[in-house]
């Protein structure tokens, strides 16, 4: 897989990962690799420089997971921290300065770089492409979005009552792939990783 030169990464981690309990679940480690490591190094195959949005006192554990990797890196850190993903997305994105950015969050250790392949095609001219999982879930965390645009969108949406990420594609030209449009892209790209428990069976299955 070669670089995108119009696309940068966006890794959400400023969540406060209450269902994984007291750790912060970017930083942990899944068979001895931190969660937000392995999506950095799988960016990394799509492009060359990633923001890292998370709260301020997150940012040493995170440099320290993430020390040696050759990725260009940047943190954009949460004004006010608890808005929600939402916000994190617009912080992340206003930090951006490429065109389109491939946003994921951090608990997706599974990421596979061929998805973001696909929707950058599909983006391109648009203000972004996202995914509808089968369930009729749209996959908001793991997409292509225009950066300029979806920074804005954020922000007006945040200031409004409905702060859903979807609320935010109202007034944007987002492009939606369907799950089964997918070509061989993995099973496990959408699984995240919310409690100890999933982190257990997420690396039985890498054992
Ligand atoms: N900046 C920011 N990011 C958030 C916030 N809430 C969630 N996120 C990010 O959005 C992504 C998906 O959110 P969740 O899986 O719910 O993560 P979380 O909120 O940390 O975990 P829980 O507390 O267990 O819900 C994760 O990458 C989080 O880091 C927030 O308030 N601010
Ligand atoms: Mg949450």
């Amino acid at each position: 897989m070669t670089s995108i030169d119009s696309l940068e990464g966006v890794v959400l981690a400023g969540g406060y990962s209450t269902r994984f309990g007291e750790a912060d679940k970017a930083v942990a480690e899944l068979a001895g690799t931190p969660m937000i490591r392995r999506v950095v190094d799988r960016l990394a195959t799509v492009t060359d420089a990633v923001v890292i949005n998370c709260r301020d006192e997150q940012r040493e554990a995170i440099r320290d997971a993430l020390s040696g990797s050759d990725v260009d890196r940047r943190y954009a850190i949460d004004p006010v921290p608890d808005r929600g993903p939402l916000a994190g997305i617009g912080v992340g994105l206003e930090a951006v300065d490429r065109e389109y950015a491939a946003v994921v969050a951090c608990d997706m250790p599974f990421v596979d770089p061929a998805l973001f392949e696909q929707l950058y095609e599909r983006a391109r001219g648009h203000d972004g492409a996202v995914v509808r999982l089968e369930d009729g879930w749209y996959q908001t965390t793991q997409a292509i979005y225009r950066a300029d645009r979806m920074a804005h969108a954020c922000t007006e949406t945040l200031e409004s009552d409905d702060t859903r990420i979807l609320a935010a594609f109202d007034t944007l030209d987002v492009i939606t792939v369907e799950e089964a449009e997918l070509e061989d892209v993995s099973e496990t790209t959408f699984e995240s990783v919310d409690t100890p428990d999933d982190l257990q069976a997420a690396a039985r299955r890498l054992e």
